[in-house]
């Protein structure tokens, strides 16, 4: 993936004339912000001294620790709106001074082990689609900053088929997962739009959800249990058994731990057969209103879809679920709210949940608008942020963010998230678009997913920075969570508090303290 945008430079998109005109419309006249080429890019100094390099070279091996701008400037942001637009706005970035790829859980405790004792900072890295800065390269109170690649744990380390489980290599991508569990005739299931490049133990870390979590739930759902390696020693949490009564679940304590308690080396996933048919259909709603309570109702009655999905108005309107046509005038769902759902199973159980969940959404006043929709969405799910990088050399503003609530707060939330934005960038004149789906369900409530656009300001870190504070008031006033699948990193950090209040911080300070006494593990991160 290409340090400053989204993917690949191959698969860069120009703005397609549709969206040219639908921002020329709500944004108006923009500056352009390009992207600087890697050569171009001012660094960070490596404030490692030669013995220090040579140190980590002993414990992972020649030729796996590179202090080359090549490896250190793709390793120093993630994908956020403020990491794209930190390459974008001209200034000396702060890099890894290393970047190192052990390839044993033995190595990576000798690595933490050495960063404890020379006041290093280790922050790990998967496929570095963090949007909420999470690998970020902070030195905290340290001298130094190494980035640890899990690339090198990327084997697929064994399948029992007949339980259903397999053990994965936490530096394996979404694909690479998926293509090894194949050859077993077994699938993850979990497809979050970043699946081109995030990693098993990136899932884990930040308590991932797909956009099929419907039918397969969340990724800490699928986690029976993982290694991890600390400074203080490697261990094993989760259970062998499908459950346990054995006291407090201590996976749960890795899982959307950010890299703050340690490392996550190998983890061990519930998989399933390979469907054998799918299903599509998409439905429109005349309002959100409607459109959610027949979203909850099929949720609550457990009808089965594996992917449920509905845009508000704006969204619909927009076209966004159709990356080649945003900015069109949408056809299938001109007025109204688009509902896509697509189902997998056995042909039996497909065609029974497709039945089921259709007839309860049609009397509840949807309109069925065939499966094309669904067909055009699947195909370009994961394009879609392709798109967000030309936005951005065009100077544009465009940030997505999510929370989640019960369905009853589902109204209140998003009027008062949708009211803080527009006030926010409307101090500045810069109009805003709000658009929102619901695209993760569960029986007592949903997750809120926003798309922002608006004219980038001559200050657009802090234009940003100033919604994203108003944003999170917001959500943190009208009961909603800070993060539902994005996690904390730095960016959300601040909220901590009130998302778990002051007892709630002091068991994660003391954990951490536990397990990371020198506090060398991805400073400034989850913890304010
Ligand atoms: C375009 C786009 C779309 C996205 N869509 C979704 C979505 O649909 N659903 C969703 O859940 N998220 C989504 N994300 C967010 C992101 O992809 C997820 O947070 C993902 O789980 C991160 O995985 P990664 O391997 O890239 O982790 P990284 O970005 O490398 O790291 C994320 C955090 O985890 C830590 N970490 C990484 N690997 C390990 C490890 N092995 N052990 C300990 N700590 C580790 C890092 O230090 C960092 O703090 C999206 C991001 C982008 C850019």
């Amino acid at each position: 993936m290409s340090f400053s945008i989204w993917g690949s430079e191959q698969e860069a998109k120009p703005l397609s004339k549709s969206l040219q005109s639908l921002v020329g419309k709500v944004v108006g006249n923009t500056t352009p912000r390009p992207a600087p080429a890697l050569a171009e890019v001012k660094i960070s100094e490596c404030a490692l001294d030669a013995a220090q390099l040579e140190a980590l070279e002993a414990i992972c091996g020649a030729g796996y620790v590179s202090t080359e701008r090549e490896q250190r400037i793709p390793r120093a942001r993630g994908k956020s709106y403020f990491d794209l637009l930190d390459w974008r706005v001209d200034q000396v970035i702060d890099v890894p001074d290393a970047v190192v790829a052990p390839k044993s859980n033995e190595q990576v405790l000798e690595l933490l082990q050495w960063a404890s004792k020379s006041s290093v900072a280790v922050v790990p890295f998967g496929g570095g689609t963090s949007v909420v800065g999470g690998v970020s390269p902070l030195r905290g109170r340290f001298n130094a900053v190494i980035s640890l690649d899990l690339t090198r744990f990327d084997a697929i380390e064994d399948v029992d088929s007949i339980s259903g489980e397999a053990t994965l290599g936490a530096g394996m991508s979404g694909p690479q997962a998926e293509i090894a569990l194949a050859e077993h005739g077994l699938q993850l299931g979990h497809f979050p739009q970043s699946f081109p490049y995030a990693t098993i133990g990136g899932f884990a870390a930040t308590r991932s959800s797909g956009q099929n979590s419907a039918g397969y739930g969340r990724f800490d759902e699928m986690v029976a249990s993982m290694e991890v390696v600390t400074p203080q020693g490697i261990m094993t949490v989760g259970d062998a058994a499908p459950a346990s009564a054995a006291g407090p679940d201590l996976k749960e304590l890795f899982m959307g731990s950010e890299g703050t308690f340690g490392i996550i080396t190998k983890v061990r996933l519930k998989v399933h057969p390979i469907p054998e048919a799918k299903a599509y259909e998409a439905f429109v709603f005349p309002d959100f209103a409607s459109g959610v309570a027949a979203v909850r109702a099929v949720e609550q009655h457990k009808t089965g879809p594996t992917v449920i999905r509905l845009s508000d108005e704006i969204e619909s309107a927009t076209n966004l679920t159709s990356t080649d046509a945003i900015g069109e005038q949408d056809t299938a769902a001109p007025h109204g709210c688009l509902c896509l759902t697509m189902y997998e199973g056995t042909r039996e159980h497909v065609a029974s949940r497709h039945e089921e969940t259709r007839n309860l959404l049609l009397e509840m006043g949807a309109t069925s608008l065939g499966e094309a929709p669904v067909r055009k969405w699947e195909k370009g799910r994961f394009g879609a942020p392709v798109l967000r990088d030309a936005l951005l050399d065009a100077g544009v503003l465009c940030e997505t963010f999510e929370t989640a609530t019960t369905w009853s707060n589902v109204p209140n939330l998003k009027k008062a998230i949708t009211a803080a934005v527009t006030e926010a960038l409307g101090e500045g004149n810069s109009v805003a678009l709000v658009l929102c789906h619901v695209s993760h369900v569960y029986a007592n409530g949903c997750s809120l997913y926003f798309t922002i656009l608006g004219a980038q300001d001559e200050a657009p870190i802090e234009q940003w920075r100033h919604a994203k504070l108003s944003i999170l008031r917001a959500i943190t006033e009208h009961n909603g969570t800070i993060t539902h699948h994005h996690a904390v990193g730095t960016d959300h950090a601040d909220f901590m508090q009130q998302e778990v209040g002051q007892l709630g911080l002091g068991i994660l300070r003391a954990v951490k303290d536990h397990l990371d006494p020198q506090g060398v593990l991805n400073p400034g991160k989850l913890l304010p």
